[in-house]
């Protein structure tokens, strides 16, 4: 043997060491498509025996149906690389990828054609499998819900939360007074309505007041109820009172902060006496009624300004029940928000799915409005989105800026004097911290204050925004 052949025996050996153990399948035709040579890889996927391939025509494969499309044929025609999808009838049916790539000699005639074929079918498998993996870990997710959820209604999946559940559950077992403490949206209601329904008191009515939505001209008459003739306009036979109609039930006092200190002491006499005296009347009525107040304000804050009665504040606050905001538990979020969706799904008998991308938004943004806010995106995005399928494109804006790398983003619309962006800046990130930090120490820390600084600084800001 020359030392030419030992080169080209070497040569081969190589080449069949490369066909043999890629993962694809790869065969080599002559410039009009002949079959030339052809790997174990892909005579497996297309359950042929190599001797009967080899110098057969790719593009008669589709004559014969094992393929539906030739790419060869394609090749030969654009003299350049092509890459399609094809379905390929072997033993089994497989979704195939092709890649095929003319080799071309001097005169830019086809000398051979190489092609790859990458079988898509594990792809294709994987790929479902994620949608079915995202599909169950949903369902889980509503399964849960519901199991944790009390008739589905409150969704706890942070250790704060199932913590709040578990003692409200205990409190409802006894008749004292709770104070439901948390920003607007938390989820004060929910509580106290689920506290009543787990409560021996839950065969009688759960009577719901917003002191804040009455007005205050009303508010007397409407809680305490009048007799006929009590005052001018007052309807004939009188009117029961809405704590009255808490009989038996529970009384839920929602913004408590909000009602005026002169109706304060007489709400007080009737939650210690429990006995009830309508405007215009001489006879007071026994009643029983378990308390539940809700407050966004901080109450204690109110006594010390003189804006709410001590000795009432002492008797609503039994046992307090403190809320956190929803960006302080993350974990509620995406349960919530697919919580919603299917709520709304029902609601409007559509099928939309958050797709996963979208879940980075919603954990991001900081939610000020908290649970409603989050409740009422869901529902815009189900109603607004034409896709089944909601994706980043579909969210409002405030939940994509807030995934943007920038800590901040100063947008200033107008000239106005320094004095007053700078204050405006302040106040933005000092209630910012105080949002975020659990106390003073820790806010000035992080804003590389003093202490005095930001307690100084966070009681101009709270007088600033109560104005
Ligand atoms: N944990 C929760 N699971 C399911 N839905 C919730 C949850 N928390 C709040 N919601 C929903 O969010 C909305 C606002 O809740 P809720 O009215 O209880 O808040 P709130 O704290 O009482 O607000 P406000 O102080 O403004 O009265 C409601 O539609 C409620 O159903």
């Amino acid at each position: 043997m020359t030392n030419n052949d030992n080169e080209l025996e070497f040569l081969k050996e190589q080449l069949n060491a490369i066909l043999e153990s890629s993962y694809d399948g790869i065969y080599i035709t002559d410039g009009e498509g002949r079959f030339l040579n052809i790997n174990s890889r892909l005579l497996e996927m297309a359950g042929y025996r190599r001797e009967d391939v080899i110098g057969t025509r790719a593009q008669d494969l589709v004559k014969t149906g094992v393929i539906n499309k030739s790419i060869i044929e394609m090749v030969i025609e654009k003299k350049e690389r092509v890459t399609i999808t094809q379905t390929l009838k072997g033993r089994t049916i497989k979704e195939i990828m092709v890649t095929a790539t003319p080799i071309l000699d001097r005169n830019r005639k086809i000398k051979y054609i190489v092609a790859n074929v990458r079988d898509m079918t594990d792809l294709i498998y994987l790929e479902n499998e994620c949608k079915k993996a995202e599909t169950l870990s949903k369902q889980y997710y509503l399964e849960l819900m519901k199991e944790r959820g009390y008739s589905g209604k409150i969704v706890a999946e942070s250790e704060e939360m199932k913590k709040i559940v578990q003692l409200a559950y205990r409190v409802a077992q006894v008749d004292s007074n709770i104070l439901l403490e948390g920003e607007s949206g938390t989820g004060k209601e929910v509580i106290a309505r689920f506290i009543h329904e787990v409560s021996p008191r839950n065969k009688a009515p759960f009577i719901s007041i917003n002191c804040a939505g009455i007005p205050e001209s009303l508010l007397d008459a409407e809680l305490f109820g009048y007799e006929e003739g009590a005052f001018t306009g007052a309807r004939k036979g009188g009117k029961v009172g809405l704590i009255e109609l808490a009989d038996e039930g529970t009384l839920f006092l929602d913004e408590l902060n909000s009602l005026p200190i002169s109706l304060q002491g007489k709400l007080l006499r009737v939650i210690e006496t429990f006995e009830i005296t309508r405007l215009g009347s001489e006879k007071s009525k026994k009643i029983n009624f378990r308390l539940i107040a809700s407050t966004n304000k901080d109450l204690k804050e109110l006594v010390n300004k003189g804006l709410f009665r001590e000795d009432l504040y002492f008797r609503v606050n039994t046992v307090p029940i403190i809320l956190p905001p929803l960006r302080q538990r993350k974990e509620d979020i995406i349960p919530l928000a697919l919580h919603y969706l299917q709520y709304f799904n029902n609601k409007y008998n559509s099928h939309k799915d958050l797709s996963i991308n979208t879940f980075k938004y919603f954990e991001a943004y900081n939610w000020p409005g908290n649970v409603r806010e989050l409740k009422n995106v869901i529902e815009r995005l189900v109603v607004m989105t034409e896709n089944d399928v909601i994706t980043e494109k579909d969210l409002p804006t405030e939940l994509i800026d807030s995934l943007s790398n920038d800590k901040f983003q100063i947008i200033i619309r107008d000239i106005v004097p320094l004095k007053e962006l700078i204050e405006e800046a302040e106040t933005k990130l000092i209630k910012l911290a105080m949002e975020h930090c659990h106390s003073t120490r820790e806010a000035a820390k992080a804003l590389k204050i003093s202490q005095t600084s930001i307690v100084r600084k966070y009681k101009k800001v709270r007088e600033k925004l109560e104005t």
